[in-house]
């Protein structure tokens, strides 16, 4: 069980990571942001442009050199109130690519007094990582405010006792800012005024990062800002939530839901790998396919059916188990670009990568949870459109065992839609299919 959760817990920060740098734009959504706010009788404000925030010139400067022209839909509610005096909490959840990041950045570059020398806002991360491309963003934003200055506590990056840091702005991991805070007295919690706990759902999945987080919040002044984000929020994120947020108010977007409705679902019947391949071939000597992924159980299957496709004469890429994540993202970037027709992947290495430009997609081997019953949730995922973007979509379940069968049966009971079978022999059948 260890094994699994530590796997697990890289699984969520990496993704995260992933998600973050394949996000070099707002992920699109319809939903309304649902706001509950601390004391109901206080107007509600959002804003429309940042001209609205008042911000100091520099920081509008950043802003609009990034690229922003308006707030994005959680930054429109989130903004005004991490902005307002006095100073309110606040708790937000949106998924990944929604605007989380650059909201809070713009709040601590906003409370800055940079003729103080001393760390006024404190950013924690769960990973070295995320913690670099958090500090990427501040870089970013602030760079035509260079009177605030930011540091990185981060392993590796050692001060002496006592040592007292100049810059205002502070990101870090955990531990290290624990550290800093109380072994080596280089901050003093007690002259923080904006504290941020970001990535709440992953830094929970890390053993150790939830004490250390609230050890650190213990220490920070009552009048201190606190803002807490994550991407999901289940039980146990909101639980840590309220203790380390006391007074929040609370801002919620919904993700887009997905559907199986405009999506046609065929299966295969095949004996064996080897005749999966050959269904797979006949398909695309059949129909035209602008890009596919291929959903594979294993690593080495991914591995097969890649060198396979190559021979083929296909431009394949593969994302696999070992590989960095920015390596990862390098991949992903280039089937999003088209400059790969074909992805073949596992599931760990795609959960939670948007697929929506795909058309066709492909489960050489069908998702199973590690009791080998049926997924249906990553199905959903893998195949599933959001409804008001997603174009209409096309799905192949490759079926090699009595396994296999009764997970797909499983499935087709799950969402109530009937699996059509398909020859792949048959040329014209298939043809059909892409009409
Ligand atoms: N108002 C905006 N207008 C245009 N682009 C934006 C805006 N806000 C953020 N972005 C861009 O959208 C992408 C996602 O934003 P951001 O990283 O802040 O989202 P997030 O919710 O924190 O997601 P993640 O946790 O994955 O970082 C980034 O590339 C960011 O530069």
């Amino acid at each position: 069980i260890f094994v699994i959760k530590l796997c697990d817990e890289f699984d969520k920060a990496a993704q995260s990571l992933l998600n973050k740098m394949i996000h070099t734009s707002l992920v699109n959504t319809t939903n309304q942001v649902e706001v509950l706010q601390r004391d109901p009788n206080s107007p509600l404000y959002s804003v429309k442009t940042f001209e609205e925030l008042r911000l100091k010139d520099k920081l509008l400067k950043g802003v609009y050199d990034m690229g922003f022209n308006r707030p994005s839909k959680i930054q429109e509610n989130a903004l005004p109130m991490m902005l307002a005096e006095p100073p309110q909490n606040l708790i937000a959840q949106s998924q990944s690519g929604t605007g989380k990041t650059a909201a809070f950045v713009l709040a601590m570059l906003s409370h800055v007094d940079p003729t103080n020398k001393w760390a006024q806002c404190l950013c924690i991360a769960p990973t070295y990582e995320l913690a670099l491309q958090t500090g990427k963003v501040i870089e970013q934003m602030g760079k035509f405010y260079p009177e605030v200055k930011l540091a990185y506590a981060i392993r590796g990056n050692k001060l002496d006792r006592g040592a007292k840091l100049q810059e205002q702005i502070v990101i870090g991991t955990p531990g290290t800012v624990l550290d800093w805070c109380s072994k080596l007295k280089i901050i003093n919690p007690k002259k923080i005024s904006v504290f941020v706990l970001d990535e709440a759902d992953v830094m929970i999945a890390t053993q150790g990062h939830q004490d250390q987080s609230i050890r650190i919040q213990r220490m920070l002044p009552k009048e201190c800002q606190m803002l807490l984000f994550s991407a999901t929020f289940e039980d146990s994120v909101w639980k840590f939530a309220e203790r380390v947020v006391p007074d929040p108010n609370i801002i919620k977007l919904k993700r887009e839901e997905e559907t199986l409705d405009t999506i046609k679902q065929y299966y295969v019947l095949c004996s064996d790998k080897e005749e999966k391949f050959t269904a797979l071939c006949n398909i695309y000597g059949a129909i035209t396919i602008a890009q596919a992924m291929i959903f594979c159980h294993t690593r080495r299957t991914a591995g097969w059916l890649a060198a396979e496709l190559t021979k083929e004469g296909h431009v394949v890429a593969l994302l696999s188990g070992e590989m960095t994540v920015e390596q990862r993202a390098t991949i992903i970037e280039r089937f999003r670009e088209g400059k790969e027709k074909v992805l073949v992947t596992t599931n760990v290495c795609s959960r939670g990568i948007d697929v929506e430009q795909v058309s066709v997609v492909i489960n050489f081997d069908l998702p199973m949870d590690k009791d080998g019953n049926a997924d249906n949730e990553t199905y959903l995922h893998r195949i599933g459109r959001t409804g008001r973007f997603g174009k209409r979509g096309l799905a192949v379940n490759m079926i090699d065992s009595k396994h296999s069968m009764n997970i797909l049966n499983q499935i087709e009971e799950h969402f109530n839609k009937k699996i059509n079978k398909l020859d792949t022999d048959d040329l014209d059948e298939i043809e059909k299919i892409s009409n």
